[in-house]
């Protein structure tokens, strides 16, 4: 029989999400110190970086050292290199949410996907307060727990619920740009904009019919990832804020349920721009 190929790594890595998720729900009933990265909106905890540990640690220890490239938001920080290549990869979020996980606002999710020849193969959000193991492999559909799910089959954008978020930037032109974009998009009218906090919940959200479409401009790759996979199997459709294909490393995109949603809301994105995660180190 062919070889199930990436089955074990794809096994681990749900295994590996609902054990960062408990260390994460088990830090919440504790204090939570907190710093700042990029700006004073951008926070940071220590289980940020205790979780991300955890989880690399494990990856090493049980497929070896230097078999495969990691790339991780607490790393990248802290200066690791953010380029995806052909090699096996590993793009984690120990903690997609730290605003709501510092605030108790209750989203939060662990984040991971696994890419090979820059194609990826499986994703995994564990949202762990509510308990929801979302993941897909490639070609063999999404799943929430043990159930498949399937994104919704609204086509008019009028009956649609619509995700996005308004990220760490506060520059008064992209604030701007945002709320412009979300007013037009409010007054189509949809029945209604949300977010929940954290970019790889929105895409689950999207993944089982729960809402329409959720689209940003300034997510970074360890936000979308996994739940790129999760999306596009559950049916549904991945592009740049521009129309164009989606790209991984740009900090932009379009996640929904099909193409006639995901066309109208492009119509009224204003976008702005946002440096590549990839971009050059000494650039940033
Ligand atoms: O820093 P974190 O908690 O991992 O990322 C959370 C988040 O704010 O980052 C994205 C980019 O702004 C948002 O879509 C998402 O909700
Ligand atoms: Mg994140």
């Amino acid at each position: 029989m062919a070889e199930d190929l990436w089955k074990k790594e794809y096994d681990f890595a749900v295994a590996v999400a609902r054990k960062a998720g408990a260390v994460i729900r088990e830090a919440g009933e504790k204090e939570i110190k907190v710093c700042t990265k990029s700006s004073t909106v951008d926070l940071v905890t220590k289980t940020d970086e205790r979780v991300e540990k955890i989880i690399i640690g494990s990856l090493k220890e049980e497929f070896g050292e230097g078999t495969h490239c990691f790339i991780g938001e607490e790393s990248v920080a802290k200066g690791e290199p953010c380029i995806l290549t052909d090699k096996p990869t590993w793009i984690i979020d120990p903690v997609d949410g730290t605003t709501n996980f510092v605030h108790g606002f209750p989203f939060v999710a662990v984040s991971i996907a696994f890419a090979v020849n820059k194609e990826l193969e499986f994703g995994v959000v564990y949202s762990c307060l509510e308990d929801k193991m979302y993941k897909a492999r490639r070609g063999k559909g999404a799943f929430c727990d043990d159930d498949r799910i399937t994104v919704s089959d609204v086509e008019e954008i009028k009956k649609s619920i619509i995700i996005s978020e308004h990220g760490t930037d506060r520059s008064p032109e992209k604030v701007k740009k945002i709320f412009s974009t979300m007013q037009k998009i409010l007054c189509i009218p949809v029945h209604g904009l949300r977010g929940s906090g954290t970019a790889a919940t929105n895409m689950c959200l999207v993944a089982c019919g729960a809402v329409e479409a959720f689209f940003e401009i300034g997510i970074h790759c360890w936000d979308i990832a996994a739940g790129a996979v999760i999306v596009k199997e559950a049916g549904g459709i991945l592009l740049d804020v521009d129309g164009g294909p989606f790209d991984l490393m740009s900090r932009r995109m379009v996640s929904a349920n099909n193409k006639k949603i995901a066309d109208r809301i492009i119509k009224e994105i204003e976008i702005f721009p946002a440096e590549r995660d990839d971009a050059p180190i000494q650039k940033k």
